[in-house]
């Protein structure tokens, strides 16, 4: 697809009218969704956007997000300088699916607002948008869809031994995300991270040689 106006399914995107090529990417936590952004950004020149890095910048003190998720949960998610106790919320969220769509609700449209105003203003005409939560609303706003599969152990496995996360809190995390059906359901592409980096990267390569 060459900057075309519409993208695999015939959705006509106001980003492609635009010049942009955006492309989704989704995926399970510890899918190696960053480390295929790193590439993305490094051999294929794309501007960068991750939903939860978005999200963080909105949960600073005073902001919009923040205000709600305060109002919302409460004084217990902050620590004493007022600043978002992360590790408090997330405590919450992933262990009651009421509340983590609530915060779902109040805080997903600032962040996909934000991150589509991001997406317009780069420079480069290649932008990609990581997101753990497929949805219609994501999938619309991206020329294309590319779903990150690994299986369960190897990134319970990964997690573990680079980030320190602890099974029980992988699995938490896990229990609060859609099925590998959903994901799949939502995307164009599917990239299997199971093996090495390198076989990783040649898929993609075969990926952007069809759009590009
Ligand atoms: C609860 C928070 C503070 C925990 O922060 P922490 O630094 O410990 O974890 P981190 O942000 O790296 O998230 C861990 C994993 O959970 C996933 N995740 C985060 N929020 C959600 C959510 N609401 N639903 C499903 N998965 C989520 C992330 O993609 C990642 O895979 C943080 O995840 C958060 O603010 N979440 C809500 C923001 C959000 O909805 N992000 C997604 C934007 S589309
Ligand atoms: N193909 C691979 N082989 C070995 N390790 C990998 C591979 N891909 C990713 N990893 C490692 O697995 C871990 C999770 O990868 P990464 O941080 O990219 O996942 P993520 O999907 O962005 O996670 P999150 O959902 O938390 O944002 C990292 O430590 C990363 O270095």
């Amino acid at each position: 697809m060459q900057n075309s106006e519409k993208n695999a399914e015939g959705r006509v995107t106001d980003q492609c009218k635009a010049g942009k090529f955006i492309l989704g990417i989704t995926g399970g936590v510890g899918s190696g969704k960053s480390r295929i952004l790193a590439i993305l950004k490094e051999d294929y020149g794309f501007h960068v956007i991750q939903a939860d890095q978005v999200a963080k910048d909105l949960m600073q003190p005073g902001m919009e997000s923040y205000l709600a998720v305060v109002g919302y949960l409460g004084p217990s998610v902050l620590l004493e300088d007022k600043s978002l106790d992360r590790a408090a919320m997330a405590e919450i969220i992933f262990h009651d699916p009421e509340k983590r769509r609530g915060v779902d609700e109040r805080t997903h449209p600032l962040v996909w607002k934000a991150a589509m105003e991001e997406a317009m203003a780069a420079k480069e005409d290649r932008v990609v948008i990581e997101a753990a939560i497929p949805s219609k609303e994501f999938r619309d706003k991206c020329s294309e869809m590319w779903y990150v599969y690994t299986s369960r152990e190897n990134r319970i496995k990964r997690l573990e031994e680079n980030r320190g996360y602890t099974v029980e809190k992988t699995l938490a995390i896990m229990e609060n995300q859609v099925s590998e059906e959903t994901f799949r359901a939502f995307s164009d592409a599917v990239i299997d991270n199971n093996g090495t980096l390198e076989e990783t990267r040649a898929q993609i390569q075969a990926l952007l040689e069809h759009i590009f």
